[in-house]
């Protein structure tokens, strides 16, 4: 179990250009997320946020600079895999669920991807959806959801596996401002008490303003404010 204030992710001088090198979207930044805090990624549309989320999560490769996450390499294939399967959580603007799935079965979906039962992961399930609220709808198929509570389930999945580090991109961006408020709560609330790292992308300066960091993505730079 990990201790409050270790470092689970470690960004050294990264850069990150697209198209050839013509988009310049990082510029050799840097930055440690330790162990429980929530690090909000503030900064206007194009600015950079998704796309140092997905670099934590190995969904992409920087040009140059290092990462750690979790004691890991997110460049190198291997590390990727057992970092996905077993450490990281990923919550989206649009959840990519699987629709035709029950809430149950999308949030056993990491288990099961990295070898754990259904009878291994019953408990867990039924107590992930029981503090977001989800118990009554466990059953129903997710294309039947309201948007919320399509969140609330990709929350669960994203926790299922208990990662050390929840990646959130925009998790309250489809979502109307009362819906975006409880799903942002229920997050923090959740992330605490598992003492999951979280890093959270938005640009809305409310939800920024409630994590313990926030960090500027502006001009290809991060900075402290
Ligand atoms: N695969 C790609 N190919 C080319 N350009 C890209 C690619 N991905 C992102 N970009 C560009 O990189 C810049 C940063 O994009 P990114 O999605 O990281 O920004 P963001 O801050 O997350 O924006 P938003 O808040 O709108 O999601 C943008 O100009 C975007 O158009």
């Amino acid at each position: 179990m990990s201790g409050r204030g270790e470092v689970i992710a470690s960004v050294r001088e990264v850069s990150k250009t697209y198209d050839g090198g013509r988009i310049q979207v990082l510029r050799e930044v840097s930055l440690e997320v330790r162990a429980g805090e929530m690090v909000a990624l503030w900064g206007a549309s194009g600015s950079g946020k998704s796309t140092l989320l997905h670099l934590l999560g190995g969904l992409d490769k920087p040009d140059t600079g290092t990462m750690s996450v979790c004691g890991f390499d997110p460049c190198v294939e291997a590390s990727r895999n057992t970092l996905r399967r077993h450490h990281l959580g990923f919550v989206f603007q649009l959840h990519n669920l699987i629709p035709d799935l029950t809430v149950e079965e999308n949030i056993r979906v990491p288990a099961l991807a990295a070898g754990r039962s259904r009878e291994d992961t019953a408990a867990r399930v039924r107590e992930l959806a029981a503090q977001v609220g989800l118990s009554h709808r466990i059953g129903h198929r997710v294309q039947d959801l309201s948007g919320g509570e399509r969140q609330r389930t990709a929350i669960c999945r994203a926790l299922m596996n208990a990662p050390r580090l929840l990646l959130a991109d925009e998790p309250t961006g489809s979502l109307d401002e009362q819906t975006g408020d409880a799903i942002f709560a229920l997050l923090k609330e959740l992330a605490a008490r598992e003492n999951v790292a979280v890093v959270l992308a938005t640009h809305e300066r409310r939800f920024a303003e409630a994590c313990n960091r926030i960090v500027r993505v502006r001009d290809g730079r991060l900075s402290e404010i």
